[in-house]
């Protein structure tokens, strides 16, 4: 060994166990196959501030290529919209390795999700009216912070936008994420087999990246956050396209998810796209959609009038068919989009996303280890059955009703 023993006894005498300064048995709040993340508070003899934390449990033993990574990055990265990495434990015995992190009680997917079932159920959820843009200006902020630093996301979904809880200090700031598996893979083109068979969904992907684009760029971020305001807006996946279980595909095209792109947005012409024909796969484009006629009454503006009433001049939809730009070369910066009308005008973007109102979300389930892995969200299955925490809201809510007219009466 190359170090004298008895100072190895010595230092593996003094090293805190993750287990001594954290409880977490039987708080499993995700699994993928990255690893898995518990909700824990810290016992009473640690020295780390009380409240929350999500502890990571990185996937393998020892020091792996993505836990490499993953700490390399996240020691270098500081801003107030992007996780934070607190602590490293390395247990030498077993050589695993935990992250700790601040916890994040909700996140888009989820809050989504929840907006979508109470619209089903016919139940209004008060939000406030900047809610969209505050969380939009947060993205983009925290986005900004990652591009400058020449970071790239790839894999922006509503999963990896977490929001921060009622019992944080940060009540309702955003924080950007990768709870990720397509993290392990720099390259756009590698073969989805290659990664843990989960359902990976391509309803974010920019089209240049279902073309062939060989590199990942700052522009399919902002596209991906052009997805997410969509849905934001509409609560339903802009790009939503039905997607066989365990898509085996190697090939980075993927013909559905590009008819439902045009089905939206139109074909893109060559004005509007000069360096389309440049692409790996603009021949199958080509073979399978020829001219693109048939999209031609298709538009963004068109989409959003009629499935939601936005008015094709609002600021609102100005920024989102900017973001949304076909090519990419026409998308903005993450700071040109800041810098956008939208965020200028009332109402303006609030540092707590629901500013002030109370929270409908519930809070996150444990997970047992007997259910297999279909409840992660990358399966875009849902962990909690929603319209629980919904009823749960509505009673709490109603309450609250009640109160306010007794007392007006009695007033
Ligand atoms: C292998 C690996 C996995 C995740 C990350 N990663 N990257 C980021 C950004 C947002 C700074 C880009 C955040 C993370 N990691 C996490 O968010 N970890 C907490 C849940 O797994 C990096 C590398």
């Amino acid at each position: 060994a190359w170090m004298d023993a008895d100072f190895r006894r010595q230092l593996s005498a003094r090293r805190e166990r993750v287990e001594d300064a954290f409880e977490f048995e039987g708080r499993k709040v995700g699994r993928g196959s990255y690893g898995q993340v518990f909700k824990t508070k810290p016992r009473s003899c640690a020295d780390a501030p009380a409240g929350d934390y999500a502890l990571k449990q990185i996937e393998g033993s020892g020091l792996s290529m993505s836990a490499c990574r993953e700490i390399a990055l996240l020691r270098e990265l500081k801003h107030p919209n992007v996780i934070s990495l607190k602590q490293v434990y390395l247990a030498h015995e077993t050589r695993q390795i935990w992250l700790l992190f601040d916890y994040a009680e909700h996140d888009l997917w989820r809050m989504i999700n929840f907006h979508a079932s109470a619209k089903k159920c016919n139940s209004q959820v008060s939000l406030p009216p900047n809610f969209t843009k505050s969380i939009m200006h947060q993205i983009l902020c925290g986005i900004h912070y990652l591009h400058s630093n020449w970071v790239l996301h790839r894999d922006l979904k509503p999963a990896n936008i977490l929001v921060m809880g009622t019992t944080s200090p940060e009540r309702g700031r955003v924080k950007i994420a990768d709870l990720g598996l397509a993290r392990l893979f720099h390259q756009p083109l590698t073969p989805l087999t290659e990664i843990d068979p989960v359902v990976v969904t391509f309803w974010y992907r920019a089209p240049e990246l279902l073309l062939g684009a060989r590199h990942y760029t700052k522009a399919i971020d902002l596209w991906a956050i052009g997805c997410i305001m969509a849905e934001l807006i509409t609560d339903k996946p802009l790009f939503y396209c039905k997607q066989e279980e365990d898509i085996k595909t190697s090939s980075p095209y993927n013909r559905d998810q590009l008819e439902r792109i045009f089905s939206v947005m139109g074909f893109p012409s060559q004005q509007d796209w000069r360096d389309l024909p440049h692409l790996p796969k603009y021949g199958d484009l080509v073979r399978n959609f020829g001219t693109g006629q048939q999209y031609a009454r298709f538009s963004l503006g068109r989409h959003m009038s009629r499935s939601f009433g936005m008015s094709e001049t609002s600021p609102e939809f100005r920024l989102l068919s900017r973001l949304l730009a076909m090519d990419p070369l026409r998308r903005p910066s993450a700071r040109e989009a800041l810098e956008d009308r939208y965020f200028l005008e009332e109402p303006r973007p609030a540092a707590d996303v629901f500013n002030g109102f109370d929270i409908p979300y519930g809070k996150r389930d444990f997970i047992s280890d007997s259910s297999d892995n279909k409840d992660d969200p990358a399966r875009q299955q849902q962990s909690q059955p929603v319209h629980a925490s919904l009823q749960q809201y509505q009673q709490s809510h109603q309450q609250a009703l009640l109160l306010q007219q007794q007392q007006q009466q009695l007033s």
